[in-house]
């Protein structure tokens, strides 16, 4: 079903690099001082991938997301979606904050449908998209429920069929489960897996979880801080779907204390 309702566009084979980010520096400025924030980011990410940015607090995750989303403009350098250069945001990239910020005075369907509201969209068609959208995160029958009366993890379940609601081929997630408690982050983090790999969306997710990143990533770019920059860009070689099985691998554990190591934490 998941690859019936969430086709993704053919635009852009596997082996192109779907995301190209090339010399990307970011500078904010505050009461006339500027804070370089990003220095020298060089990326590639292609069609499908999931990949997560790690690093300490104030490294510049959610910046470099919001970056790519066209959220926040760039100082120098250059961010390309299918070889086009991000200036605003575009169809075809999908958010997910942390926060679900559904409308409480609208129900969970008045909730979806919105993204489709302010694209002017077809409301008609993306109502009929609804059922399958809440039966893939679990939570069919909901419709006409309120925010208030969903639990917390309910809610994002619902954020993310709303980001989906647009079909976009770019999901970038800036720790969207991480409200959570680790029970029901864990679902939502298989789930999530399960939508990435079977429509072929590209995943940029921020954490600050190394064994999330480590379990759930085709790729984890290891950020430091001050200004962020990258550490690493680490390939997780794991086979697809990700089971927690390989939490008990040798590999895993290697890919954990590299990580820790990078980032210096332990002893
Ligand atoms: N709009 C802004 N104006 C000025 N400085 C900003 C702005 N947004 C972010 N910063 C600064 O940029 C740096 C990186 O912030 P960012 O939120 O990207 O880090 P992060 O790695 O996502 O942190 P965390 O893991 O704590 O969420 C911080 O020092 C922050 O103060």
């Amino acid at each position: 079903m998941v690859n019936e309702i969430l086709k993704s566009s053919d635009e852009v084979s596997t082996n192109q690099s779907q995301i190209t980010i090339t010399n990307l520096y970011k500078t904010f400025e505050r009461d006339g001082k500027e804070k370089e924030v990003l220095r020298d980011i060089n990326l590639n990410f292609k069609k499908g991938e999931f990949i997560s940015l790690l690093g300490p607090s104030g490294c510049g995750k959610s910046t470099l997301l919001k970056l790519i989303g066209g959220l926040i403009t760039k100082s120098t350098g250059s961010i390309q979606i299918d070889s086009q250069e991000v200036k605003d945001p575009i169809s075809k990239v999908g958010f997910m904050f942390q926060k679900a910020v559904l409308l409480p005075w609208r129900t969970v369907e008045q909730n979806l449908i919105l993204p489709i509201e302010l694209a002017k969209g077809n409301i008609a068609e993306a109502k009929l998209r609804i059922k399958d959208l809440l039966s893939l995160v679990g939570l069919e029958g909901y419709e006409h429920y309120y925010p208030n009366e969903l639990s917390g993890g309910m809610q994002q379940r619902i954020s993310l069929a709303r980001t989906l609601m647009t079909n976009p081929d770019i999901l970038l997630l800036d720790e969207p489960f991480g409200a959570l408690d680790e029970f029901t982050r864990e679902n939502l983090n298989f789930s999530l897996m399960d939508i990435a790999e079977k429509s072929g969306k590209t995943v940029v997710l921020v954490t600050h979880s190394i064994s999330e990143a480590v379990l759930m990533s085709d790729r984890i770019i290891v950020m430091g801080i001050n200004p962020g920059h990258i550490l690493e860009d680490m390939k997780i070689d794991f086979q697809k779907p990700r089971t927690d099985k390989i939490i008990a691998t040798e590999k895993y554990a290697q890919y954990m204390l590299h990580i820790r190591d990078l980032l210096g934490v332990g002893r």
